[in-house]
């Protein structure tokens, strides 16, 4: 316990708070509480959301610590058993060759919609490969329930059928192919149903709400929509054996590249937003700016704009350098494809700057040549053995 209060009370958290502007009180009511929550084994995030007064960081940070418990365990078990997650699950069930099946469906999915990603999964062993397709299916095909091509005919009722069917699918109940994989995937890692559950949460919330007034409430929904994939992938991609950073310190870093890839997924996508009514970016912030709603729907690159931008920017950073800490304590396999999504999404804020801050009518991206310059990088990078962030 003293490692994880260490690493809370005088980690890199406190600085990402300090710079965030989460007051002395917070952070101290947020050190107290992470004492307390810790100490009596962790309570339900239900009972979290329950309570008002507490910052999103401090919420969120509850599912952190509960997904790490869930982990931690395991993590203390022999190397011997952590092989055996890694071996082939043929003969395990009756109906191997269906899951097979459902399995190799969740990767043509997943080439399909993600190719570099795809690719990324390649280096690692067979088994997590595929438990990484299923995750991914389920959270593509949760997004576009809310983005595709039928979300007008989305209410909050069908989000409702989509959670009891999850839970059905946590119980090894499921209803087809893909969540036949993910089901048999949950049952083999230590993955807690919550981030599964707080992503629906966000697509719920994406629906009724168009505004956010402080950095607080889209550091939730950032949570909800993407820090949530963090915490799902890592107990599947599995901590270095020889790692001696803490569960919780190597699950904050995946919560932290989920924040940082939904803040540049909106500083990107500002443009597109507004043409949907919506403005992801916090009013308080704006207002400080001196920028209106109406600044925004104008889409002029103003000065005052660009201002704006770079605090932005400098913050979705933050989370980037937050989350590189805990790359190198991913299993080695692992690490390729993490390196590369970092890369990748990170030089789309270069994009923006390159692109003098115009994100209302010019699209950030990474081109071809970057794209194919960053794999090499980002494999040089997974070579890395574990930094010794915190010790276990
Ligand atoms: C190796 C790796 C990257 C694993 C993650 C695989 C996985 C399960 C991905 C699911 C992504 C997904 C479909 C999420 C649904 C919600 C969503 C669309 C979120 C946005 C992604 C970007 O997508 P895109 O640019 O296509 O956006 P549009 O829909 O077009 O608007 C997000 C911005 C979030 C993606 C978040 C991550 C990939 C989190 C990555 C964190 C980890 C894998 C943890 C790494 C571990 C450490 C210790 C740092
Ligand atoms: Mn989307």
């Amino acid at each position: 316990m003293s490692c994880v209060l260490l690493w809370v009370s005088c980690g890199p958290k406190e600085n990402v708070n300090s710079l965030l502007g989460l007051s002395w009180r917070a952070q101290r009511r947020f050190r107290l509480w992470s004492r307390i929550s810790f100490a009596s084994g962790v309570s339900a995030f239900s009972s979290a959301i329950a309570e008002p007064s507490r910052s999103s960081e401090e919420r969120v940070y509850e599912v952190v610590l509960k997904q790490a418990a869930l982990v931690r365990e395991q993590r203390k078990e022999t190397d011997e058993r952590a092989l055996n997650l890694d071996k082939p699950v043929e003969g395990d069930f009756t109906n191997g060759d269906v899951l097979n099946a459902a399995y190799d469906r969740c990767g043509e999915v997943c080439a399909e919609y993600a190719k570099t990603f795809y690719l990324g999964t390649q280096l690692m062993t067979p088994e997590r490969r595929r438990a990484i397709w299923a995750i991914y299916v389920w959270c593509r095909r949760t997004d576009e329930l809310v983005d595709g091509p039928n979300a007008s005919h989305m209410t909050p009722k069908a989000l409702d059928r989509w959670e009891k069917r999850l839970t059905h699918v946590f119980e090894g109940r499921p209803y087809d192919m893909y969540d036949a994989a993910l089901s048999d995937t949950v049952s083999k890692y230590p993955v807690d149903i919550q981030p599964f559950k707080d992503m629906i949460e966000g697509m719920r919330l994406d629906m009724g709400k168009s505004r956010y007034n402080n950095f607080d409430e889209l550091y939730l929904y950032c949570y909800y929509v993407a820090g949530t994939v963090g915490l799902m992938s890592v107990p599947v991609m599995g901590i270095a054996p020889e790692s001696q950073a803490s569960t919780e310190s190597v699950y904050n870093a995946a919560l932290a590249l989920g924040i940082a890839n939904q803040l540049t997924n909106i500083l990107r996508d500002v443009g597109e937003d507004t043409r949907r009514g919506r403005i992801y970016l916090p009013q308080d912030e704006l207002a400080q700016a001196g920028l209106s709603d109406d600044d925004i729907f104008r889409g002029q690159v103003t000065d005052k704009w660009r201002n704006f931008m770079k605090g932005q920017i400098k913050r979705a950073r933050m989370f980037f350098d937050e989350a590189e800490k805990g790359v190198s304590e991913l299993s080695s396999a692992s690490r390729w494809p993490v390196w590369a999504s970092l890369l990748l999404y990170r030089q789309i804020l270069d994009s923006i700057e390159a692109n003098d801050y115009n994100n209302f009518t010019k699209r950030a991206y990474v081109g071809k040549v970057k794209k194919l310059l960053s794999l090499p990088a980002a494999y040089g990078r997974a070579l890395l053995s574990p930094q010794n962030m915190v010790k276990r």
